[in-house]
């Protein structure tokens, strides 16, 4: 899946407003087809860097590269490697999902005409793409948004905490889909989210950020490795499996055990779903992390859902 030539490479970037450092020497690299978090609490600065990368604010120092193309020295060549959805994706309520798409593939004369069609079926929209947009849920707004974000063919797409608003099923849904998205069209995705378990379900890898800077970059599974988990004895253990995989990262553990990340508010919910399965839930414990809590850690006390 991974190439080494970079689609985002982002190289010790920095920046000061009003005298104050908001970004610290944050360095990140994103690779062909894989979908990549960008963690990390409220005010963290996820936002100002990725507005630095789309480039609607310049950097104070350090360089970004888009499809191996500098934002600052070759910004058109670089936004053409970029598609991104920052704040909610403008679209015309009164104007069908199509018109949405025809009308911004006008703006750029490099889109063909049949690449409509193309991020139309990429996205599952094809059913409901003459109806209004107001007519849509949130979530088909969001793939509209990406569909229109994907017209210019980028090699890198960013998405500013995607799943946000949406209910349970629409959460699960977006995450299948740009998991979907990235291997079906090599694409590289940086999504960035404060919650970990949005990013653990959806990203190979992590930066997490913390008041300006990046503490860690690893894979998801490594960071998984270090944190509390709880251990479920539960029958059928098969059923069991199948019902938490549906919220969580499931793993399985020695004497028919499952393994979940602890994650104490949803805990009690997860439970009364096996129960009302019919599965018996006979045994759930946590298991003590050699180390620290790694986030409260890593964040030096900021908490992280
Ligand atoms: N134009 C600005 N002037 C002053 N401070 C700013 C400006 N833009 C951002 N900041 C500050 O920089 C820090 C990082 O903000 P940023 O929006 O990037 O965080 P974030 O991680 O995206 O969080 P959120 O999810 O809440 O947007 C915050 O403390 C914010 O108050």
């Amino acid at each position: 899946m991974m190439t080494n030539t970079p689609a985002l490479e982002v190289n010790h970037l920095t920046k000061k407003i009003k005298g104050k450092q908001i970004i610290k020497d944050v360095s990140f690299t994103l690779y062909p087809g894989e979908v990549f978090g960008f963690l990390g609490p409220n005010g963290a600065g996820k936002t100002t860097t990725i507005r630095m990368i789309v480039g609607l604010i310049s950097p104070t120092s350090g360089t970004i590269k888009i499809g191996g193309r500098n934002v600052r020295t070759e910004f058109t060549a670089a936004m053409k490697h970029l598609g991104c959805i920052v704040e909610n994706p403008e679209l015309y309520p009164y104007l069908t999902g199509w018109e949405n798409l025809d009308h911004f593939a006008r703006m750029d004369s490099s889109i063909p005409k049949d690449r409509l069609a193309e991020v139309i079926t990429l996205v599952g929209l094809s059913n409901r793409i003459h109806d209004r947009v107001s007519t849509y849920s949130l979530g088909m707004r969001q793939r509209l948004g990406i569909a229109q974000a994907l017209l210019g063919k980028p090699k890198v797409l960013i998405l500013d905490e995607p799943t946000n608003g949406l209910d349970p099923a629409g959460i699960r849904e977006m995450r299948e889909f740009i998991r979907q998205l990235a291997a079906d069209e090599n694409l590289s995705v940086l999504v960035s989210s404060h919650l970990l378990s949005e990013i653990q379900l959806m990203c190979d890898r992590v930066a997490i950020i913390s008041k300006g800077s990046v503490i860690r970059t690893d894979s998801v599974d490594n960071l998984l490795a270090e944190q509390e988990r709880v251990i479920w004895k539960a029958e059928p253990a098969h059923l069991a499996k199948q019902l938490l995989q549906e919220e969580t990262v499931v793993t399985e553990g020695p004497d028919n055990t499952l393994i979940t990340l602890y994650n104490e508010p949803l805990l009690p919910e997860w439970n009364k779903k096996l129960v009302m399965a019919g599965v018996k839930v006979k045994e759930m414990r946590t298991q003590l992390p050699s180390l620290e809590d790694l986030f409260l850690e890593v964040t030096g006390g900021e908490t992280i859902d």
